[in-house]
């Protein structure tokens, strides 16, 4: 559905020239929700900007429906941007408008008659969650509530794709999580192609189905959430993961336990799509003589399937552990062992 071949954005500055986006190639699917990850000044806003022409590219094609999005003319593009929504960070509304007037604004500029218009309102309301709210101001609104109006706006048009910047990164990670909710319910409900950029892997991890690792203005990694979240290539992408599998606890309580006396061996296991739910440890118990002692574990869920860590402590004689060990590897569970006594 959208396609980017090897786009280029370099600005000039009194600095020199800065690359902003390197020779990127990316193909979206039609109905997926895509995710482009990386730290301030990535390129991450340009590379998006790009897709609707908000911003030119150097060099390069970005096509959306086999369709070229720089041999548009102005009119075309108008109207090719009325199949491409757009939120933002900061929600961009008219605050001398109404909650209404602004989901209509789209639909006015498209000259979509009175009445129709107000049903369109309406029912954009209901799908947002808005209900009741119509007639209030955005000063009068939450972050969470205001950014619904944003989306609502951004999908008066019907359009086949939707481009998010950076959309939950001023809202609380409650609210965060009810807009990512209501994302996921849009592209379910309605089928459309959602493009997101943000520098948190938990919006990744909780609503794309493949995600783009960029540094530098370069993609650097790409692929399925949950391949990159079990075997990331990149340090930058091992970074971001480490973000929401491994919180900063895990590492400060094993380091505590590192230095007590007679720990073991501790394994961190690592589990993979329906492999996160198999009973490994309860068969380990049963089969071996040895002693487990659950230390640490969590497993994040993916759109693509879970995917989770456990450390655990195992205790008992040299060759009945490394007997535990290969019958924990048979099973398709990744093992590391990252201390021994
Ligand atoms: N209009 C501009 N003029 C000159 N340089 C720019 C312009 N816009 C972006 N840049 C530069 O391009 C690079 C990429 O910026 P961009 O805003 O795309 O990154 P980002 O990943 O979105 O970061 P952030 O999340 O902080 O916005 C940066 O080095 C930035 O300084």
């Amino acid at each position: 559905m959208i396609r980017l071949d090897n786009l280029q954005k370099l600005f000039q500055t009194r600095d020199g020239q800065v690359t902003a986006v390197d020779n990127v190639k990316l193909t979206i699917d039609k109905g997926e929700i895509f995710g482009v990850i990386g730290y301030s000044g990535a390129g991450k806003s340009t590379l998006i900007r790009m897709l609707n022409m908000l911003e030119r590219p150097t060099s390069g094609h970005v096509s959306i429906d086999e369709k070229d999005m720089g041999d548009l003319s102005k009119s075309e593009l108008r109207l090719a941007r009325q199949g491409i929504g757009m939120i933002f960070q900061h929600f961009n509304l008219l605050w001398s408008r109404t909650v209404r007037d602004n989901i209509a604004f789209p639909l006015e500029i498209a000259g979509v008659p009175k009445q129709k218009r107000k049903a369109r309102v309406e029912e954009l309301i209901r799908l947002v969650g808005l209900e009741g709210r119509g007639g209030s101001y955005p000063s009068q609104l939450s972050g969470g509530q205001k950014q619904r109006v944003g989306i609502a706006r951004a999908l008066a048009n019907n359009p086949d794709v939707l481009l998010c910047d950076e959309a939950t990164s001023a809202l609380d990670p409650k609210t965060t999580d009810s807009i990512l909710d209501l994302l996921v319910d849009i592209n379910n409900k309605l089928g459309l192609t959602i493009v997101l950029i943000t520098h948190e892997m938990h919006v990744i991890r909780k609503i794309c189905h493949r995600v783009a690792v960029m540094e530098q203005g370069k993609v650097v990694e790409e692929g399925h959430v949950l391949d990159v979240f079990s075997h990331p290539r990149e340090e930058m992408t091992k970074e971001f993961v480490k973000q929401v599998t491994e919180p900063e606890e895990t590492e400060q309580a094993l380091a505590h336990l590192f230095g007590e006396e007679g720990i073991g061996r501790v394994l961190q296991l690592t589990f993979t799509g329906s492999d996160a739910k198999k009973h490994v440890i309860t068969d380990v118990i049963r089969r071996f003589d040895v002693n487990v002692n659950i230390l640490q574990g969590k497993i994040s869920t993916t759109q693509n399937g879970s995917y989770g860590s456990l450390f655990i402590g195992l205790d008992g004689n040299e060759e009945e552990m490394d007997r535990a060990v290969a019958y924990i590897k048979e099973q398709h569970v990744e093992v590391e062992v990252i201390h021994s006594d």
